[in-house]
């Protein structure tokens, strides 16, 4: 692990922003920003610049966030245009293999919450299931815009920490 992590710290940043430039979807400034917060102790040193960064956003960066994130079992799935950590995360889920009705449940929710809040819904996939997803989506759309913001931001954080974990575990080591 230190070893890994004196790796991390040795990265020019053009490699560093290549490796870790999508743990938050679509948003490698962010990567960028953090590399000038070098060196870290750890990977969760890494993780919590990154979080700082964000919590530091004011509330129009942070739904800016938000809008970089596919819809789940959305256009970007079907037309293959997800990014591979999506991909994956989205698959792992269950998000391809939905039936005809359970697809367009899905898609009236999504439009619905997007709708609502103007940005869409954010879930770490990889911690839920087609069932828990569903439901988180039908509950959350209740919730107060500055309450979904909040929700939605604490998964994207979650998202990107099993992100970091990947690619630190298997990743990695090929790559550096
Ligand atoms: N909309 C949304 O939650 N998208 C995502 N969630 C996740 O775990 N990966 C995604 O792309």
């Amino acid at each position: 692990m230190n070893m890994e992590i004196a790796t991390v710290n040795s990265l020019p940043y053009e490699d560093f922003v290549n490796i870790f430039g999508n743990v938050v979807e679509k948003c490698p400034i962010i990567t960028a920003a953090v590399w000038s917060r070098r060196p870290f102790v750890n990977m969760g040193a890494l993780e919590a610049a990154i979080s700082e960064f964000i919590d530091a956003l004011p509330e129009s960066g942070k739904e800016g966030i938000l809008r970089c994130h596919p819809d789940l079992a959305g256009r970007d799935l079907h037309s293959g245009t997800l990014t591979r950590e999506s991909q994956e995360e989205q698959a792992r889920a269950g998000m391809d293999g939905l039936d005809s009705t359970e697809a367009s449940h899905m898609a009236r929710l999504n439009d619905e919450y997007k709708v609502r809040f103007g940005f869409p819904f954010v879930i770490c996939a990889r911690m839920n299931n087609k069932a828990t997803i569903l439901q988180q989506l039908s509950e959350r759309l209740r919730n107060e815009r500055a309450l979904e913001r909040a929700l939605g931001i604490e998964e994207v954080k979650k998202i990107c920490r099993l992100r970091l974990q990947g690619l630190v575990l298997i990743d990695a080591p090929n790559k550096l």
